[in-house]
């Protein structure tokens, strides 16, 4: 058997193409909506998905404002810049691109973003009421990353509802959220989260309907992991170093012999990535929306 690929770039297109009509609307109301980015160093991935984040903002209208610091900005540095995109009214939204250099405390900056400008729904007043509102609409950002996963399942037809879901890895951005989200009342799954600390992960993977792969330690998910026709997402990105070019280059989490057993695999890359992408649009369109209101 072959699985069935989850084209994120396909259903991410799709979402661009919605939030382009939206866009439009907005600016015809008179509201200009404004994503901006915050990279502190040069990691090569980061820059890598902040170049996309201003291209896609572009393809869709909104507004883009870029801020880079040095690898040696200091926790003043990054925070001086976080208050001054919470004062500009051209900013509707922006991201602190993740990870920052050891040096500077993440916490204490992401705490610092004005919650109702966090189009990344890692503020904990965002997170605290994703936990809190467990049954009714939330009007907050979510998470990109859970959010871009749970679209591409139902875009692709694979609903939620009653089925178990393993989440493999704990970080900020995937696996400390997206449990709360997943057992929402409007989507219903159960979730059973690992992580380096869980013993026999495979055995726990291999009772998933869905496994969501979010560790970033190539090839981690092995074809015994998985149960014959389970949805797959690969979420987790390790750069290898390619050895005939001297190129680095993306892995998955997932073993690319999981194609033959699971009933449906999001590719990597191409997959949950570009999804997380056009999520972090929508959050920064629904704020500018909200605005309205
Ligand atoms: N503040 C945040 N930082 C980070 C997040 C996040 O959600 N918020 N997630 C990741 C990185 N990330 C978003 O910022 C991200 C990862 C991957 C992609 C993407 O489009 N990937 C392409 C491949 C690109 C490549 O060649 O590497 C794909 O999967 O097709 C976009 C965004 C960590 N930081």
């Amino acid at each position: 058997m072959t699985a069935r690929r989850l084209d994120g770039t396909f259903a991410a297109g799709q979402i661009k193409d919605e939030l382009r009509e939206r866009v439009t609307k907005l600016r015809e109301a008179g509201i200009v909506p404004g994503l901006a980015t915050v990279l502190v160093g040069n990691d090569p991935g980061s820059q890598l998905y902040v170049a996309g984040k201003h291209r896609d903002c572009e393809a869709v209208g909104i507004e883009s404002i870029r801020v880079d610091l040095p690898a040696d900005a200091t926790q003043d540095d990054v925070e001086a810049a976080i208050d001054a995109l919470n004062a500009d009214p051209a900013c509707t939204g922006y991201i602190l691109q993740l990870p920052l250099p050891k040096h500077i405390d993440q916490d204490a900056v992401i705490e610092r973003i004005d919650p109702a400008k966090d189009a990344d729904g890692l503020h904990p007043m965002n997170l605290g009421r994703l936990v809190l509102n467990a049954k009714t609409p939330i009007h907050s950002p979510l998470p990109c990353t859970p959010r871009g996963c749970i679209e591409l399942l139902q875009r692709n037809g694979i609903s939620l509802d009653g089925k178990h879901v393993v989440v493999i890895g704990r970080g900020v951005t995937v696996g400390r959220s997206i449990g709360s989200l997943l057992t929402h009342r409007s989507i219903n799954a159960t979730v059973t989260l690992t992580h380096t600390g869980t013993p026999d992960i495979g055995a726990i993977a291999r009772t998933a309907d869905v496994i969501i792969a979010a560790a970033g330690s190539a090839s981690l998910v092995q074809p015994d992991w998985v149960k014959p026709g389970a949805a797959v997402l690969d979420v987790g990105v390790s750069r290898i170093e390619d050895p005939d070019t001297g190129k680095s280059k993306v892995r998955g989490d997932v073993d690319p012999a999981v194609w033959d057993v699971a009933g449906a695999v999001s590719p990597n890359p191409g997959g949950v990535g570009p999804m997380t992408r056009a999520l972090l649009l929508a959050n920064v369109v629904e704020t500018a929306e909200r605005s309205q209101l």
